[in-house]
C-alpha cells in the first residue's frame, strides 16, 4: 500500500455507513486504483471506506477525553485531526453556524460505503484469518459456530447466552473497560443533522397546538356534554383561567418536591456514560418522595383541607403549570448559552432558535447536583397525577353525592397508581431511556412533564366526576385481567432490557438469545423481545386501554390518553429504529429480519 495513510493491520476509527458515528476497525487492505480501504469492524462486518471516512484512533482518544491506560506522544496527525474536529465548528460565531451545518450534512451525504460479501462461514482459511485478528466479536461468533447455532446465511449468530457461560459473555465488557473504547460509539456530531417533528415549522405548530389541545380536553371533560361539537359553544374567557393563589400552590408543590428530591435519603447511582466517558450521579429517592407526599396529603386532609378544590380550579391549575413550564423552558434555553459542547444535546443543537428551544439545547441541565430533567420527568408531574386523581375521586363523591367512590373511579385510580408506583420504584431505569440519554431538556419535555402528564393523563378521572359509568363484576374482572397482562409485558420487557444493559451476564436473562453488534452491546431477540421489537410499548398501550375502558363508550374524550400514547409510541419507535439503524447497522437489519413486527404482533 504505497500511497495510503494507513497500513494493513492498523487499528483506526472507521465511519459507520450513512452515519457520523465512528467505530474501531482494522485495516485489511488498500486498493490504490479505487483509493478505498477494506476494513473489518468488531462484529466481523467488512466494508470499503474512503480515506475521508477513516481517522486515526489517537485523535479520537484525545478528543473523547477518556482515560487511557497508555498515553502516546502527540503526533502531527493527531493535531491535524483535532483542528478539524466538528467541536470547533460549534464554537464558531453564530453567522458561521449554518455554513458549518451544511458542510456537516454534505460530509454525511458524501459517505460512500460498499458492503462486501462476507466469505462463507465454513471457509476454514478465512476463519483462521479472523481468529488471528484477535477480535472479541469474532471469538464470540466462533464459539457460537461450535455450538451449531449459527444463523443460516446471516452475518450474525443467534446464540443462547446461558450455554456460553456468564464469564465468557462478560468478556467484551471487560476488554472494553481495559483499553478498547468500543462500547460507546465515538461521535463527531455536534450539530443536529436531521430535524425531527417536522422541523422548525412542525415544532412551532406543536408548541401552539399542544397547550390548546390540553385546554380543550379539560374543558370537554369538565362539562356535561363532552362531545367534540360542543367545544366551540363554551370557549372559556381567558381571565377565568388565571388565579394567583393557584399559581402559588403549584409553585409550593414544585418546591416541596424539589426539597424531597434533595434530601440525603436513598442510594446514589451513576447514569449512563456521557460523550466524554464521565457518568453523572443521581439520587434515587422517588419512592420515598411518594410516601412522604402521601403522608403530607393525609395530614392535610385530616386537618380539613378539601382536595376537591383541585377539581373546581382545574383549569387554573393547568394554566399555572403551563406558564411555569414555559418559563422553565426559557430559562433552560438561555442558560444553555454557557453550556460546554459536551453538555449539549445532539437533537437540540441545530442552530435554529425555535427548534432548539423545543428540543432542548442542554442534555442534563443541573443546578449544582440538582438534575432538573431527571427531577421533572419523575417527580412533580407523576406524583401530582396521583394527587389529582385522588382529588377527582373525592370530587366525584361530592358531585354525584356518593358514599363511596364508583367502581370505575376506583379502577382508574388503582391502575394509574400502580403505574406511577412502578415508575418511581424503578426510577433508576429512566437513566437508560432515550429521554435521559439523547433528548435535551427544552419545551417539549418541560411542558410534557409539568403540564401534559398531570393534566392530560388524569382525563379519565376528571371525566368520571361528571360522567358516571356503571361497571358489571364481569367487566371489572376483564379490565383487571387486561391491566395485569399489560403490566406483566411492560415490566418484564423493561426489566430484561435494563438487566442486559447493566450487566449482560445477569443470570435472570441468561436464557434469552441475543444478537451481538459492532458496538459490543447485544440485542435481545427471544422471549418478549422476539415477539415484537418494542414489547414494553405494547404493554404500556394495553394498560392505557385498561384504564380508559372504565369510562364507557359514550365519548371519545377519555380515550385521549390512549390515542396520544399510540401516536407517541409509533413515532418514538420510528425515531428509535432510525437511531438503532445508525448505531448497529447490519446487526439491527438482522434483528428486524428476525423480529418482524414493531409493536403489535401480526399487525404492525
Ligand atoms: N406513557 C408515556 O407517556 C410514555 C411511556 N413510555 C414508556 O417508557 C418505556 C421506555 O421507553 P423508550 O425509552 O422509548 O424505549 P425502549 O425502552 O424500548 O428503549 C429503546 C432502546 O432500547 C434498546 N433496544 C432496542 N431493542 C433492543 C433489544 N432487542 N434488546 C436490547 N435492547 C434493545 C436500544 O438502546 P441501546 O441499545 O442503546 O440500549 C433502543 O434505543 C416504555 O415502556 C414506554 O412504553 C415512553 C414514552 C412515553
Ligand atoms: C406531547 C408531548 C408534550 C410529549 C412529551 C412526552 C412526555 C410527556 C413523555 C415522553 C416520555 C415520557 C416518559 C414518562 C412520562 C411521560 C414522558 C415524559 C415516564 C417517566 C413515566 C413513568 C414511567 O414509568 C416511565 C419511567 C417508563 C416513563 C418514561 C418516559
Amino acid at each position: 500500500m504505497p500511497s495510503s495513510r494507513f497500513q494493513r493491520g492498523d487499528v483506526v476509527m472507521g465511519r459507520w455507513p450513512g452515519s457520523s458515528l465512528f467505530y474501531e476497525v482494522k485495516v485489511l487492505g488498500y486498493d490504490a486504483k479505487t483509493q478505498l480501504y477494506t476494513v473489518i469492524y468488531k462484529d466481523g462486518t467488512e466494508l470499503e471506506l474512503k480515506d475521508a471516512d477513516i481517522k486515526s484512533t489517537t485523535g479520537f482518544r484525545q478528543g473523547s477525553g477518556r482515560s487511557r491506560s497508555r498515553s502516546r506522544s502527540r503526533s502531527p496527525a493527531r493535531r491535524r485531526s483535532r483542528s478539524r474536529s466538528p467541536a470547533r465548528t460549534t464554537r464558531r460565531s453564530p453567522s458561521r453556524t449554518s455554513v458549518a451545518r451544511k458542510d456537516k450534512l454534505k460530509e454525511v451525504l458524501e459517505v460512500q460505503l460498499t458492503p462486501l460479501k462476507l466469505p462463507v462461514e465454513n471457509n476454514s482459511n478465512n476463519k483462521h484469518e479472523k481468529k488471528e485478528e484477535n477480535d472479541t466479536a469474532n471469538r464470540e461468533n466462533e464459539k457460537t459456530e461450535a455450538e451449531g447455532e449459527s444463523h443460516a446465511g446471516g452475518r450474525y449468530n443467534l446464540r443462547r447466552r446461558k450455554e456460553l457461560g456468564d464469564a465468557k459473555i462478560a468478556e467484551p465488557e471487560k476488554k472494553e473497560a481495559e483499553a478498547i473504547p468500543l462500547a460507546a460509539p465515538v461521535t463527531t456530531t455536534k450539530i443536529t443533522e436531521e430535524l425531527e417533528f417536522g422541523g422548525r415549522i412542525g415544532v412551532f405548530l406543536l408548541m401552539l397546538v399542544l397547550p390548546v389541545m390540553v385546554l380543550a380536553l379539560l374543558i370537554l371533560c369538565g362539562q356535561e356534554d363532552a362531545s367534540l361539537q360542543s367545544l366551540s359553544l363554551t370557549l372559556t374567557a381567558l381571565e377565568t383561567l388565571w388565579d394567583w393563589q393557584v399559581f402559588g400552590f403549584v409553585l409550593l408543590w414544585l418546591l416541596f418536591q424539589a426539597i424531597l428530591a434533595l434530601l440525603p435519603v436513598g442510594k446514589v447511582v451513576e447514569g449512563m456514560p456521557l460523550k466524554n466517558g464521565k457518568r453523572l450521579k443521581y439520587r434515587i429517592n422517588g419512592f420515598y418522595a411518594l410516601v412522604v407526599s402521601a403522608l403530607l396529603v393525609g395530614v392535610a386532609m385530616h386537618q380539613g383541607v378539601d382536595l376537591s378544590y383541585i377539581h373546581t380550579h382545574f383549569l387554573q391549575f393547568y394554566t399555572s403549570a403551563l406558564i411555569i413550564s414555559l418559563l422553565l423552558s426559557l430559562y433552560l434555553f438561555v442558560r444553555a448559552r454557557w453550556a460546554s459542547d459536551e453538555d449539549r444535546a445532539p437533537a437540540g443543537s441545530s442552530g435554529y432558535v425555535i427548534y432548539d428551544f423545543f428540543m432542548g439545547r442542554e442534555l442534563n441541565p443541573r443546578i449544582k447536583s440538582f438534575d432538573v430533567k431527571f427531577f421533572c420527568e419523575m417527580r412533580p408531574g407523576l406524583i401530582g397525577w396521583i394527587l389529582i386523581n385522588l382529588a377527582m375521586l373525592l370530587a366525584e363523591m361530592k358531585v354525584q353525592q356518593l358514599e363511596a367512590p364508583s367502581p370505575a373511579m376506583i379502577l382508574v385510580n388503582c391502575f394509574q397508581f400502580i403505574w406511577v408506583l412502578d415508575g418511581l420504584w424503578h426510577e433508576e431505569k429512566l437513566l437508560t431511556m432515550m429521554d435521559m440519554m439523547y433528548d435535551g431538556f427544552g419545551f417539549m419535555l418541560a411542558f410534557g412533564d409539568l403540564a401534559w402528564v398531570p393534566f392530560s393523563f388524569t382525563c379519565q378521572a376528571y371525566y368520571l366526576v361528571n360522567h358516571p359509568n356503571e361497571l358489571s363484576m364481569i367487566w371489572m374482572a376483564c379490565l383487571i385481567t387486561l391491566f395485569g397482562i399489560g403490566y406483566y409485558i411492560f415490566r418484564k420487557a423493561n426489566s430484561q432490557k435494563f438487566a442486559l444493559r447493566r450487566n449482560p451476564s445477569d443470570p435472570k436473562i441468561s436464557h434469552l438469545k441475543t444478537i451481538p453488534t459492532a458496538t459490543g452491546k447485544n440485542l435481545l431477540v427471544s422471549g418478549l423481545w422476539g415477539m415484537v421489537r418494542h414489547p414494553n410499548y405494547l404493554g404500556d398501550i394495553i394498560m392505557g386501554l385498561a384504564w380508559s375502558l372504565p369510562c364507557g363508550f359514550n365519548h371519545v374524550i377519555p380515550y385521549f390518553y390512549l390515542i396520544y400514547l399510540i401516536c407517541l409510541l409509533i413515532h418514538r419507535e420510528k425515531r428509535d429504529a432510525h437511531q438503532c439503524r445508525k448505531k448497529y447497522g447490519s446487526a439491527w437489519e438482522e434483528y428486524c429480519r428476525v423480529v418482524r413486527y414493531r409493536i403489535f404482533p401480526g399487525i404492525y
